[in-house]
């Protein structure tokens, strides 16, 4: 509980730092808000004293300085024959209090989009350096939610419900300091029904607030299943799985609606409620009111202004519910958005070192796990010689991927679980930015983004001119394809471009790795989804053309049989290390699958180890 407390305090806390270059505006804001809210108070005084001191005889109820200056411009009667004057006065104050609600909302305005958008970029730079493993366990769609609806909320709330707070708080004041200024008796009468009114509004804020709650999480849910919908789409028609999904969304759809017509239901019973004690104070102060005018104790003037103040007292008083009800939704989105903010991003050692990354590859005693339960790799140890080539098989889920996770340092390598290193370098001591951009790797199922094959290729890398491109396009076997394509290297691809094939798609991200010209390349899986011929002439050009240490994770023996050392990998554990040569001639796995793939075993057998 205490806890909770201080998460809410600190949220708040938090959202004042990025307040920061806009405080001037905000406080601007409020005391526009304080000046509307005294301005439109002033129009019911004028009121009073029009009906009790200029049209009746009673003396001026007013502070001496209006006292005086009424006597100044000719007093009672000059006020009788000029009753425009009066008008003037009220008018005055309309104006005035319509201005500064302006001034108030334009300050506001610019205030809040400018700390909105800083919420924003912080939460885009903060999701850019978390680790790959919280991009992992958690659902992109809800991800996504918490970036867009989340902050809308957030946004909502300082734009308009804070305000309204801080505005219905000063009226409830306002109105309560000019009532009891006339008629003690009748304000502690309006006073008793404040409690009651809050406390109603309380009392639904404590039982929308968890509500709330699990319709937000349930809205991220569903927007979590619609992005996965729509990047899975290929698998759903090719499975026929439409009504599948469908009858999932629909039942997910079904129960976030129904999450909201209860949470509507609670809130017609609290608005029902509002209006029945609003209409009842309202009745309550207008008879006690007619009751102490006709004793002689309030003025009908004063009455008159009572009345003004009452109603407009009952609408601030019924709107703290609905905004307690927004303070419960933007208590949650903010302490969503913070547990993004919160998540740890990717850290560097306290000393990184930026070392030359052209030296000899070691993975020594090398034991992880993704979870404490089950461990992916076995005491692994091996080393991938400076500028050679080293091929690695192994059956699916052997940990290859897993491999060079641990060498980019997408996931990092517990204390004591043995060491990688690079020229003798421990990896966790690498500046991250320099290890990455060392290592380029190419996966089995690449990301393109939304660009031009010519943008796509040179994407990140240093040169960008036609010439360098097409030659990386070539050393990956796609340049005539691309060609053939009626607009060439123009051709946007992804999303809103033209879809291209498994295979081409392997190759423009082959193209891309090479052009950014790494001294570590890493090809996982990367050639599988290309033709055996094609296969062959990319590992023959790179071969020839390009430098470097190079990994290759292939199931395919003829990928890796070219290769200076091939690591063999049985769940997790090394079992064979040689050349072709030795291990094609070596009893074990290699030699098996080698058989199975050349056809000399089964051939009914599967070509590819799985
Ligand atoms: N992010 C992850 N979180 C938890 N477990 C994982 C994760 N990635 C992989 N694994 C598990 O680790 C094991 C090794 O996976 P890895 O991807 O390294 O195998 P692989 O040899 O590359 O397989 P493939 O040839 O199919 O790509 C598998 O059991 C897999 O389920």
């Amino acid at each position: 509980m205490k806890n909770k407390k201080t998460q809410k305090q600190s949220n708040i806390l938090r959202f004042y730092s990025f307040t920061k270059g806009f405080r001037a505006k905000f406080l601007i804001s409020v005391l526009m808000v304080v000046v509307a809210v005294i301005a439109n108070y002033m129009t019911p005084q004028v009121i009073r004293v029009t009906v009790d001191s200029v049209i009746n005889d009673n003396p001026f109820n007013l502070p001496g300085f209006m006292s005086s200056w009424i006597d100044a411009i000719g007093g009672r009667e000059m006020l009788r024959t000029h009753i425009v004057i009066c008008a003037a006065i009220s008018l005055f104050f309309a104006a005035l209090s319509g201005l500064s609600n302006y001034a108030s909302r334009m300050n506001l305005a610019r205030a809040c989009e400018g700390t909105v958008a800083r919420i924003r970029d912080t939460l885009f730079d903060h999701i850019q350096h978390l680790p790959y493993a919280w991009h992992n366990t958690h659902q992109t769609g809800d991800i996504i939610q918490r970036c867009t609806q989340d902050v809308d909320l957030v946004r909502n709330f300082v734009s308009d419900q804070l305000m309204e707070c801080i505005r219905t708080v000063l009226l409830i004041a306002v109105s309560l300091a000019l009532m009891f200024s006339m008629n003690v008796e009748l304000s502690l009468l309006v006073t008793a029904f404040l409690p009651v009114v809050i406390g109603i509004s309380l009392g639904f804020y404590v039982v929308t607030g968890r509500r709330f709650r699990v319709a937000d999480e349930t809205e991220g849910e569903l927007t979590a299943l619609v992005q996965e919908n729509l990047t899975g789409v290929r698998v759903v028609r090719a499975f026929g799985r439409e009504k599948f999904e469908i009858d999932r969304f629909n039942q997910k759809n079904e129960y976030f609606t129904n999450l909201w017509v209860k949470l509507g239901k609670i809130m017609g019973v609290n608005w029902g409620l509002g209006d029945f004690m609003a209409g009842f104070q309202v009745l309550v102060i207008i008879v006690a009111g007619v009751f102490f005018v006709e004793r002689g104790t309030l003025t009908e003037g004063e009455f008159l202004a009572f009345t003004a103040y009452n109603s407009m007292l009952v609408w601030p008083a019924r709107n703290l519910g609905r905004l307690l009800g927004e303070l419960s939704k933007t208590t949650i989105s903010s302490t969503r958005l913070f547990d993004i903010l919160d998540a740890e991003q990717e850290r560097d050692c306290d000393a990184p070192v930026k070392p030359d990354m052209n030296g000899d590859i070691v993975f020594d005693h090398v034991n992880f796990g993704y979870s404490d339960s089950s461990e992916v790799l076995k005491d692994v140890s091996f080393t991938v010689k400076a500028g050679t080539t080293f091929g690695i098989l192994g059956a699916t889920g052997s940990g290859k991927s897993t491999l060079m996770y641990l060498l980019d340092r997408l996931y990092e390598l517990p204390e004591g679980c043995g060491t990688i290193t690079v020229g003798g370098v421990d990896i966790r001591r690498i500046d991250l930015a320099h290890l990455r951009s060392h290592i380029g790797i190419v996966l089995q199922e690449p990301f393109l983004f939304s660009k031009t094959f010519r943008e796509s290729i040179s994407d990140g890398a240093a040169r960008h001119d036609e010439e360098t491109v097409r030659h990386y396009a070539r050393l990956a076997v796609i340049d005539d394809a691309i060609e053939n394509f009626s607009q060439g290297y123009d051709t946007p691809i992804g999303e809103r471009g033209v879809t291209i094939s498994g295979g081409q798609k392997q190759r423009v991200a082959i193209a891309r790795m090479l052009m950014q010209d790494t001294p570590i390349k890493v090809f996982d899986d990367s050639m599988s989804a290309v033709d055996m011929e094609t296969d062959a002439k990319i590992r023959k050009s790179i071969q020839h053309n390009v430098h470097g240490t190079t990994i290759l994770i292939a199931h395919r023996i003829t990928t890796l049989m070219n290769a200076d050392q091939i690591m063999v990998l049985d769940h997790g554990e090394v079992v064979q290390l040689g050349t072709h040569q030795e291990l094609s001639q070596q009893e074990g796995i290699y030699k098996r699958i080698f058989d199975m793939q050349s056809g000399k075993s089964d051939p009914d057998f599967p070509q590819e180890v799985s």
